[in-house]
């Protein structure tokens, strides 16, 4: 007899826990002291597997948010809470967050990430490059070989005033039939960020790696075919484009090597959990 939608509801849930907690209990360290917490309904479960380990755990951590919807999960856990600009500053830097957990749409085989479902990238990004180590939690179903293979458009935040400009323009670079998000069904008209921004959604082809690139195909969108920096690089070129969907380039521990530390937008691991309620690891190579 074929599963029940609320019995594969109930795998899926289980499966971002178990993903959750495994990410939380390899990754979080109790001397660990700014933490970032993204958005999205699995990082629900590293809130939880944080409150779970008890307040003498987390007693000297302080969670920065990516948004409202975090910013109320780390309240409700009676966790510490501090906005990203309002951490300390050390020798005229802020400090470092030690972790930063976040949820994520797809992630390919190189660990690039579509992220924005949720219409909070643009602070999941400022947050995730100002960890030195990010972590990515998901069920198995956002595994993918390429990106915009399954969750077929990249997120796209964008001063609503230039949105029919920024439409014109995706479409001349090939992006199908790109849509501003709608609001429905919880908000009439657009779906407004935390940023006070819109969301369009640019569908492209799936999304090739720097290994896949040949002498015919380059990777600069011609024949639709896009390589992930490329478009990355081409998208923020575009007036009215506040940031993008795409984490792509290096991880934290490569950003060190690159002295471009904490600039790293790809996380060193994502967790999968599957409906068998395992939990598979994607460590950067
Ligand atoms: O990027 C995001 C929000 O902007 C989320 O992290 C992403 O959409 C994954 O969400 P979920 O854990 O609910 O699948």
């Amino acid at each position: 007899m074929a599963a029940s939608a609320s019995d594969v509801a109930a795998l899926i849930e289980s499966a971002k826990k178990a993903a959750a907690f495994q990410a939380v209990e390899d990754h979080l360290s109790p001397t660990d002291k700014f933490v970032g917490i993204g958005s999205g309904s699995t990082v629900v479960y590293v809130v939880e597997a944080i409150a779970a380990k008890g307040p003498s755990f987390s007693a000297n951590m302080t969670f920065i948010p990516t948004g409202s919807q975090s910013k109320g999960l780390i309240r409700a856990a009676g966790l510490r809470l501090c906005n990203l600009d309002e951490r300390p500053v050390i020798n005229g830097v802020s400090v470092a967050l030690d972790v930063a957990f976040d949820g994520a749409d797809e992630v390919d085989e190189d660990l690039n990430l579509i992220k924005g479902g949720g219409a909070c990238l643009f602070q999941e990004k400022l947050v995730a490059v100002a960890a030195r180590k990010f972590i990515a939690v998901a069920d198995s179903r956002k595994q993918s070989p390429r990106l915009c293979t399954k969750w077929k458009t990249i997120p796209i935040e964008v001063l609503p005033l230039a949105a029919p400009d920024v439409l014109n323009r995706l479409k001349a670079m090939g992006s199908p039939n790109p849509v501003v998000r709608s609001g429905l069904p919880s908000k009439a008209g657009e779906c407004v960020t935390d940023n006070g921004m819109w969301i369009i959604d640019a569908p492209f082809p799936p999304l090739l790696l720097p290994k896949d690139l040949t002498a015919e195909v380059d990777g600069t969108g011609k024949n639709g075919a896009w390589e992930i920096g490329r478009l990355a690089e081409e998208l923020v070129k575009l007036p009215g484009i506040v940031e993008i969907g795409l984490f792509h380039g290096f991880n934290g521990v490569q950003a060190v090597g690159l002295g471009k530390e904490f600039q790293a937008q790809k996380p060193v691991a994502a967790y999968f959990g599957t409906p068998s309620g395992e939990v598979q690891v994607q460590n950067a190579a």
